[in-house]
């Protein structure tokens, strides 16, 4: 069963002061014990006000790299790449100084795209020191999407590729993920959720077994040290 910890707010924007807090004295703490810090966030409409509070935070984010936890399989300069999110919203201000490394690669298929990521993401640190995760109202968290024909091994922490490709029809478009193992086995994780139909949703996938019918479930039921759900009333639109 996951061991979650709750943090509730009155708004979006409480929620984003305290989650960018938290987030940056863990990264420079990483930096103050080893030398440098990596921090794997999620794309798609709910952390930009996250994003933006923490890139004004003032910690040595020249010793920090900030990767995704999944990508869609789009180039940088697409509307739905969350590499173009991350630059717009965290790598700016004082976070502009921080090294970013992003899973999608110029490749004919996703396969090869993947097998490329998983290289560069195999170079930081292990273990990651801080993800955020975000999630669906299907349950789903980074690429993991119940509908994937591969999702009983994505949700395997088994050994193997940092990066991997996911199928999926309600993704909207071909994935790249961090594995299970990179993703559980964070320092630090926090899920970053708005909104009360995401809070029923997640209460949900707490109570039912972790596996294909709640992604959330099986990473949260896989972490070695209890994640910590940031939760606010005000939804996305
Ligand atoms: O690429 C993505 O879309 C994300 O990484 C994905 O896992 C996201 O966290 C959830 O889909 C929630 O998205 P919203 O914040 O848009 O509801």
């Amino acid at each position: 069963m996951a061991n979650c910890e709750w943090h509730e707010f009155a708004s979006s924007e409480a929620l984003a002061r305290n989650l960018s807090e938290t987030v940056a004295k863990k990264l420079a703490l990483a930096v103050k014990e080893r030398g440098h810090a990596a921090i794997a966030v999620s794309g798609g409409r709910t952390p930009a006000q996250f994003f933006d509070q923490l890139s004004r935070c003032d910690i040595p984010w020249d010793k920090v790299t900030v990767t995704l936890v999944d990508e869609r399989f789009v180039p940088a300069d697409s509307p739905r790449s969350n590499a173009r999110l991350v630059a717009r919203h965290l790598l700016q201000n004082k976070a502009a100084r921080a090294a970013f490394v992003g899973l999608y690669q110029p490749a004919d298929e996703m396969e090869e795209a993947a097998s490329q990521s998983a290289k560069a993401i195999a170079a930081l640190p292990r273990p990651l020191d801080v993800v955020v995760l975000g999630m669906g109202n299907d349950r789903h968290t980074a690429s993991f999407f119940p509908d994937a024909p591969t999702i009983e091994a994505l949700l395997e922490p088994t050994e193997g590729p940092d990066v991997l490709p996911v199928a999926s029809k309600a993704a909207g478009e071909p994935r790249l993920t961090l594995s299970m193992n990179r993703l559980a086995g964070a320092r630090f994780l926090a899920v970053h959720i708005e909104g009360a139909d995401k809070k029923e949703t997640l209460e949900t996938a707490l109570s039912v077994p972790p596996g294909p019918a709640s992604p959330i479930g099986a990473v949260l039921a896989e972490t070695k040290e209890p994640a910590h759900i940031f939760w606010a009333p005000a939804g996305q639109a």
